[in-house]
């Protein structure tokens, strides 16, 4: 019997993915047993700031990733999308589960939708991504900045800081609220997720061949496929989890890729957009990045750099 330490964040979505992974795992095999391992992250201690003015990639992931490189845990579950684009050598993604939700969630304050929502109404977001498509679509708008866990961001909603705030889908599935029901799903048009939005990210060390076996069974192909596509158009434009960028890609019959993608001005005036065709997700992703730094996405970006 091996006991396997799975190191995870303290936060309430953190603890609900790492423990969904567990039960994934559990009835597969009966030669291990699982201990969680609380790790507090930059981002968790800097709640005050807003993530875009931190700076540096990763900040949801780097004490983890040094953990697992120390030993003293063996495997952690992010979400993919604050996975920066590239890891440290040793460790690496070893499996991806079938992915939730990838969209964005509207909630209001009074029900209204976004296209009802009155001009100059505040909406709260700490994501220049949701930002910047938010205010193409709806120039009217006020965009405030928001920190803190999404029991945090509701309880700022209902007591009026906020007329309307916007939050992953797949967060607030995995927990379960209640707010859902009467929240509204941002089309990938007026919204497109950011990068692995709704996935996640087993991450262990490359030796770890015994764990890694265990892990792959939990492996959903088609989100490994078009996650990993998603993540070559981050890489190419050296992106990370804080800046403008948005893509979704989906399967298109047996072999087949489509994948969109954005960079957009945090002021929402220029939207850079594509959609491409493909079969190999690294160079699906290559492409449509290398297609809008052709059209002037490096100028927008060299502003967040980091
Ligand atoms: N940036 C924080 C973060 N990282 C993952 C999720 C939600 C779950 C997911 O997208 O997989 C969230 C909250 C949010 O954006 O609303």
């Amino acid at each position: 019997m091996r006991t396997i330490l799975v190191g995870s964040r303290k936060s309430r979505l953190a603890l609900i993915q790492s423990r969904y992974v567990i039960g994934a795992l559990s009835g597969l095999s009966p030669d291990f047993d699982f201990q969680i391992r609380h790790i507090v992250t930059k981002g968790d201690r800097i709640l005050h700031v807003t993530l875009s003015k931190v700076g540096g990639k990763g900040l949801f992931v780097k004490e983890i990733e040094q953990a697992l490189l120390d030993g003293t845990i063996d495997f952690a579950v992010h979400s993919m999308k604050d996975m920066p684009a590239e890891l440290p050598d040793g460790l690496e993604i070893a499996s991806v589960p079938v992915r939730e939700d990838a969209r964005d969630m509207f909630f209001s304050r009074n029900g209204a939708s976004l296209e009802e929502l009155p001009s100059g109404a505040v909406v709260g977001t700490s994501s220049l991504r949701r930002a910047a498509q938010l205010l193409h679509f709806r120039p009217d708008l006020r965009v405030q900045s928001v920190r803190g866990n999404v029991d945090t961001r509701m309880a700022k909603l209902k007591n009026g800081e906020f007329d309307a705030i916007v939050l992953a889908a797949a967060g607030m599935k995995r927990m379960g609220l209640p707010e859902l029901k009467t929240a509204e799903y941002l089309p990938f048009g007026v919204s497109l997720p950011a990068v692995g939005q709704g996935a996640l990210a087993i991450e262990c060390r490359s030796g770890d061949a015994e764990l890694k076996a265990l892990l792959k069974k939990i492996n959903d192909e088609e989100t490994a496929v078009t996650v990993r596509a998603e993540r070559a158009f981050l890489k190419k434009l050296n992106g990370g989890c804080q800046v403008p960028i948005a893509a979704f890609c989906e399967c298109k019959g047996d072999t087949g890729l489509a994948l969109t993608g954005l960079v957009a001005s945090p002021d929402g005036a220029t939207v850079l957009k594509t959609r491409l065709e493909g079969t190999d997700p690294d160079v699906l992703g290559t492409q449509a990045a290398g297609e809008l730094l052709a059209r002037g996405a490096g100028k927008i970006l060299s502003e967040f750099s980091n």
